[in-house]
């Protein structure tokens, strides 16, 4: 992705060097447990001088994948608008690359990663503008889209990874108030599952009645098969958690609706809750007729999930998708992301998220997560000739 000459103005020299520097390093894989530890007996000024050299390693290794991009993607607007907000937030932080870690230097790095966090609060959204210009311009062959959806899942999962960076240092360390007085950082050490699974499904229900005036009930069952008969808990992000559940309710009922009839009993929705000795798994198993195989695969596409831009008014999102038949999709208010952005959610800590679904009948997605803290590795996407190849000659 061209940096726009603009921004780089005179920098584009040593910018580009520098870019070149970092993104010879790999990013560090974190477990779940280090993010753990560290907010639990770190210091500030460890975590400032990790983090400096971090986040300019993580950025710069997907900043040199942009330049992979198709080129007509690059040239959109768009697409051009997150380009430079990477470069803004690289120079920002290349600022100090070289200081030490005073108090005052930790504190003006804090106030800078609030800038980050801000000016690439939107970068999702900016991005499937990117592809609906690139779709309306002149379409995309399926090279391109196979190379589009290759890096889309690598620029996601590594700008997730940035975020957790930064808004973990600025929970310990700076002055950002954690969700709950028991949680280090984003991370619930004692997660408790259930409640986040009732959370992600009563907030699902409320949007579904809004719309259709009916929602399926939810059967939930919890089989603790490490500690028989106890509360689940494990280590996890729990905003990654229901962000996931939301999600995958969401479509479980918008399916179920609409396939039984808003004037039908309709068959609930059945949750499982199991805790192994290494994975905890959660299936969502609806009655909700269900997708072919073909349609399935294009729910994790960007290309086809990109649905027509949201309303800016907040009213009511679109209610036709013109890519996945002509389903009035009450419930989808972005940009049809949210199965493939799940997906990485799930992913990010070695986990998974899986969808079989049988078509006339209904659909299972299954969520998994690492139960042990210190297999919860983050993936990360190194920079490397193998993306190159991916990316400029499509898998
Ligand atoms: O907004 C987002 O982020 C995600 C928006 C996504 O929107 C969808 C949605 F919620 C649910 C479905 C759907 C249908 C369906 O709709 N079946 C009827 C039809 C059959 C064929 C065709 C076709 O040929 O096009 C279309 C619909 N059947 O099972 C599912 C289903 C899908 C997922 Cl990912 C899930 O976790 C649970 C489910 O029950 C499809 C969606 F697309």
């Amino acid at each position: 992705m061209r940096f726009s000459r603009k921004l780089l103005g005179p920098f584009v020299g040593s910018l580009a060097k520098k870019l070149d520097y970092y993104s010879q390093f790999q990013p560090s894989s974190l477990t779940i447990q280090q993010y753990l530890d560290f907010g639990r007996i770190g210091t500030a000024a460890n975590s400032y001088t990790f983090l400096k050299n971090e986040l300019l390693v993580r950025l710069a290794n997907i900043m040199q994948e942009f330049t992979l991009l198709p080129p007509k993607l690059l040239q959109m607007p768009s697409s051009k608008m997150v380009s430079n907000w990477y470069a803004e937030s690289f120079e920002d932080l290349l600022l100090f690359e070289a200081s030490d870690a005073s108090p005052e230097q930790v504190a003006r790095f804090n106030d800078q990663l609030t800038v980050v966090l801000k000016r690439h609060a939107h970068v999702v959204e900016t991005m499937a503008e990117g592809l609906i210009e690139l779709r309306e311009s002149d379409g995309v062959d399926i090279a391109s889209e196979k190379g589009i959806q290759y890096f889309l899942d690598r620029f996601y999962i590594n700008r997730i990874s940035i975020r957790m960076l930064q808004n973990q240092h600025l929970v310990v360390f700076g002055n950002v108030l954690p969700e709950s007085p028991r949680h280090v950082g984003c991370i619930d050490p004692a997660c408790d599952v259930e409640s986040v699974v009732y959370d992600a499904f009563e907030n699902a229900r409320f949007l579904c009645d809004r719309y259709y005036l009916t929602s399926p009930s939810m059967k939930l069952e919890m089989h603790n098969a490490v500690e028989k008969g106890k509360p689940i808990s494990i280590v996890a992000v729990p905003s990654h958690l229901y962000h996931m559940m939301f999600e995958l309710f969401k479509n479980a009922m918008r399916a179920t609706v609409e396939y039984h009839g808003v004037d039908d009993d309709l068959p609930d929705i059945k949750v499982y809750v199991v805790k192994g000795n290494e994975d905890l798994s959660i299936k969502i198993c609806d009655r909700g007729g269900g997708v072919s195989r073909t349609i399935l695969e294009r729910l994790y596409n960007y290309m086809y999930s990109t649905a027509p831009p949201p309303p800016r008014d907040g009213t009511q999102a679109p209610l036709t998708r013109s890519h996945i038949g002509n389903m009035n999709i009450p419930l989808q208010a972005g940009y049809g992301y949210g199965l493939p952005l799940s997906r990485l959610y799930a992913r990010y800590f070695l986990g998974d998220l899986f969808l079989v679904s049988m078509e006339g009948h209904g659909t299972d997605a299954c969520i998994y997560l690492k139960a042990v803290p210190v297999e919860a590795s983050e993936v990360l996407p190194i920079y490397s000739t193998s993306s190159r190849r991916n990316l400029t000659m499509g898998p």
